[in-house]
C-alpha cells in the first residue's frame, strides 16, 4: 500500500499546466487524469529517508520511536493467561524495558484478552501512569501507537490521570504526547486539582507556559478554593500575568469576562462528552455535495437539520489513518481546531465518530480554496495578494503565539469565506509544542512547498511558516511557486540552491518581501527574531492597520457564490457503518463547541 508520505510527496503534472493538480484523491486522479498525468514520486531511498523523518515528527524528541502496527498472528493464546501477560508487561514497563514492551505490544494487544493495557495494578498504577510518572517517553508512545484502546484519561485511586502525573514530575514532552492523543487538560483529581494546579504548585514553568498556551482553564478552584495561579510561587504568577495580558489583547475588553468564558467553555466541553455518549450526532447532518478531497477522506457540504446551518464536514477514514499510523495527526488537527478561535482560522464546531470514520464539522467557507482561484485567475494583483497575506499572517501569528507551527501552508489549505476573506484550514500537519526554530524534525508537506531546512532535515521551527508565506506570496503574484520545475530532483535542487527569479513587474517592496521571506537560512529569514511582528513591520506592509485587518475590514474580492445544490448524499456513503463500536473508538475525539451547545 502506498504510504502517507508517498502520497504527500506525490504530485501530478498535467501536460497542459505546469502546476500541481491539487486536492484530488489519488484514486480519482488515477482514473480521471490517467491519460494526461505523469506521476512523479521520489526514489525509494528518499522515501525511506522521508519515512525516517516522519518518525521524528511523530515524537517530540530524538529518543522516541514510532512503531508500525504489525499484527502478529502466531501467538499461542493458551500458553498465557491475561493476568500473566498484563503483569509481565507492567514489570517490563517498570523496568523501562522498551524492547520487551514493544515486543509484547506487537504480539499481545491484538486481542485485549491477552494484555489489558488499561489494567490498574495493586499499587494503583496503569502502564500509562507509570510511564507518565517516571518519564518513560518511548514506552508511552509505544502504548499510544500500538495498543488498541488505551484509555488516555484513565484514573488511579487519587483520580489522577497520566497527564496529572506527567505534570507533577515535570515531564513536558510526555504531557504533550498525552495531550495530542486526547488527554483532558482540565481533568480534576481527588483534591480538585487540574494538571495546571499541579504543574504550578510544583513550579514547572515550561509546563505551566505550555498549558496556558493551550487555553486550559485557569479559573477552576481546587478543594482548598484555590485557582492554579494561587497555588504557584512568584515566578509562576508572572507567567499567569503575561498570559492574561495576551488574553486581554486578543479576547476582549475585560479579563473577568474572558476568564469566565474560559471556565464556561471547559464545563461545556465536559458536558459535551456526556451529552454525546449515547447520542448519535451524525444523524443531525445531511450531506449535500462534495467540496474537496484530501489524502484520507473527503470534505462535504452538509446542513445541520435542526438549525439549517451549512457546514463543511471533513471525513477521515479510520482504516487509512490507523494503517498509516496517523491517529496522532488526526488528533492534532482536532485538538488545535478545538481550542483556537480566530477570524482567519476555520472554526471547529463538532467532532464525532462512527465505527469507520472520524468527522470534523467546520465553518463552511463558500468561496472555495485559494488554489482554485489561482487556477482560474492565473495570478493575483499585488494588492489582492497583500490582503490575503495580511490575513494569513495574523492566523500564523496566533498559531505561533500558542507554539504551534502550521507547516502546510499552500493555496489548497486556504479557504475563502462569503466576503472573500482568507482562512487557514487543514491542520493535519501542524505541530504543537514548538518553542524554538529547530524543534520539529519531520520532512513533510507537498514538494513545491518545502522549505530548504525541511529538505535538509536539520530540524525546523516557526521560521518554516514564514518561508512558506513567501512561497504563497510568490505563487499568488507570479502564478507558480518559486523554483518550480516539473522534475522533482530539479525542484528539490532549485529550492536548495537555485537562483530566485522575481518578475520585474512587481513593486520594489514586494520583491524585497519575497527575498526576505525566501531567505534560505532560517536564522536570517524575516521573522526569525521577532516572529510575526518583524514581518508586520516590513516596508511592504507600511500603512497597514493590523487591528482593522483583524476586524476583517480589508476588502478582498467577493467570491461568486453558487446556489446550494438541491442534492442529497446517501447517509451510508457519508457515514459508513452506522454505529460506534467501542473497539474502533478513538478516545478524546468528541467535541462540541461552546456556541453550539444549547
Ligand atoms: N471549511 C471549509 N469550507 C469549504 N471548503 C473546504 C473547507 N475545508 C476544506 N475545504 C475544501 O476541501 C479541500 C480539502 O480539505 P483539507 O485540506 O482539509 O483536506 P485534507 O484531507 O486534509 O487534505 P490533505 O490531502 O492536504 O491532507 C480544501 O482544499 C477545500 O477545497
Amino acid at each position: 500500500m502506498e504510504s502517507y508520505l508517498q502520497k504527500v510527496l506525490k504530485y501530478k503534472v498535467t501536460t497542459e499546466s505546469p502546476l500541481p493538480v491539487s486536492k484530488k484523491s489519488l484514486d480519482e486522479e488515477e482514473t480521471k487524469y490517467s491519460l494526461k498525468t505523469e506521476s512523479i514520486t521520489f526514489n525509494e531511498s528518499l522515501i525511506n529517508d522521508f519515512h525516517d523523518s516522519l518518525t521524528d515528527s511523530i515524537s517530540e524528541g530524538p529518543e522516541s520511536n514510532f512503531i508500525q502496527k504489525i499484527p502478529v498472528l502466531s501467538y499461542a493464546p493458551n500458553l498465557h493467561s491475561s493476568t500473566d501477560m498484563t503483569q509481565k508487561f507492567l514489570s517490563a514497563v517498570l523496568d523501562n524495558n522498551y524492547d520487551k514492551c514493544k515486543n509484547m505490544l506487537e504480539k499481545f494487544t491484538i486481542n485485549e484478552l491477552l494484555l489489558d493495557i488499561n489494567y490498574i495494578s495493586d499499587d494503583n498504577q496503569s502502564s500509562l501512569h507509570i510511564c507518565a510518572q517516571r518519564g518513560y517517553m518511548k514506552i508511552c508512545e509505544a502504548i499510544l501507537d500500538y495498543a488498541d484502546s488505551p484509555q488516555i484519561n484513565i484514573r488511579n485511586e487519587f483520580m489522577q490521570t497520566p497527564l496529572h502525573l506527567a505534570c507533577m514530575e515535570g515531564h513536558l514532552k510526555i504531557a504533550q504526547i498525552l495531550a495530542r492523543s486526547g488527554a483532558d487538560l482540565n481533568s480534576i483529581d481527588k483534591n480538585g486539582n487540574t494538571p495546571l494546579h499541579i504543574a504550578s504548585k510544583a513550579g514547572f514553568t515550561e509546563i505551566v507556559s505550555w498549558l496556558l498556551s493551550r487555553g486550559t482553564n485557569i479559573m477552576i478552584k481546587n478543594n482548598d478554593e484555590k485557582t492554579p495561579e494561587e497555588v504557584g510561587d512568584e515566578i509562576i504568577k508572572v507567567l499567569y500575568q503575561k498570559y492574561m495580558k495576551r488574553t486581554i489583547l486578543l479576547t476582549g475588553p475585560s479579563i473577568s469576562e474572558g476568564l469566565k468564558n474560559e471556565a464556561k467553555k471547559v464545563r461545556i466541553s465536559e458536558m459535551g462528552e456526556e451529552k454525546t455518549k449515547g447520542k448519535v450526532l451524525y444523524e443531525d447532518f445531511v450531506g449535500i455535495s462534495q467540496l474537496g478531497k484530501g489524502s484520507f477522506g473527503e470534505v462535504y457540504l452538509v446542513c445541520k437539520q435542526d438549525s439549517g446551518i451549512l457546514y463543511a464536514m471533513k471525513v477521515l477514514r479510520k482504516d487509512k489513518i490507523i494503517a498509516n499510523n496517523l491517529v496522532r495527526y488526526a488528533l492534532t488537527e482536532r485538538n488545535v481546531l478545538s481550542y483556537i478561535r480566530h477570524p482567519f482560522i476555520v472554526s471547529l464546531n463538532f467532532a464525532f465518530q462512527t465505527s469507520d470514520k472520524l468527522f470534523l464539522i467546520l465553518d463552511y467557507c463558500p468561496g472555495g480554496d485559494l488554489a482554485s482561484h489561482l487556477l482560474q485567475d492565473k495570478r493575483f494583483t499585488e494588492q489582492r495578494a497583500k490582503i490575503y497575506l495580511c490575513e494569513i499572517l495574523l492566523a500564523l501569528e496566533e498559531l505561533h503565539r500558542r507554539d504551534i507551527i502550521f507547516r502546510d501552508l499552500k493555496p489548497d489549505n486556504i479557504v475563502i469565506d462569503k466576503e472573500g476573506h482568507a482562512l487557514l484550514t487543514d491542520f493535519g500537519l501542524s505541530k504543537e509544542g514548538v518553542y524554538d526554530n529547530s524543534g520539529a524534525k519531520s520532512f513533510c508537506g507537498s514538494v513545491a512547498y518545502l522549505a530548504p531546512e525541511m529538505i535538509k532535515r536539520n530540524g525546523h521551527g516557526k521560521a518554516v511558516d514564514w518561508y512558506l508565506l513567501g512561497v504563497l506570496f510568490y505563487e499568488m503574484v507570479v502564478g507558480i511557486p518559486p523554483y518550480f520545475s516539473s522534475n522533482k530532483d530539479e525542484l528539490i535542487n532549485n529550492i536548495q540552491r537555485g537562483k530566485l527569479k522575481i518578475p520585474a513587474s512587481l513593486t520594489v517592496e514586494g520583491k524585497e518581501l519575497i527575498k526576505d521571506l525566501l531567505q534560505r537560512d532560517p536564522s536570517k529569514r524575516l521573522g526569525a527574531m521577532r516572529d510575526a511582528l518583524e514581518i508586520k513591520q516590513h516596508v511592504f506592509f507600511r500603512g497597514v492597520n493590523w487591528d482593522s485587518v483583524y476586524r476583517k475590514e480589508l476588502r478582498p474580492p467577493v467570491p461568486n457564490l453558487h446556489p446550494v445544490p438541491n442534492m442529497r448524499i446517501p447517509k451510508e456513503k457519508l457515514y459508513g457503518e452506522n454505529s460506534l463500536n467501542e473497539s474502533t473508538r478513538i478516545y478524546g475525539w468528541t467535541f462540541i463547541a461552546e456556541n453550539d451547545y444549547v
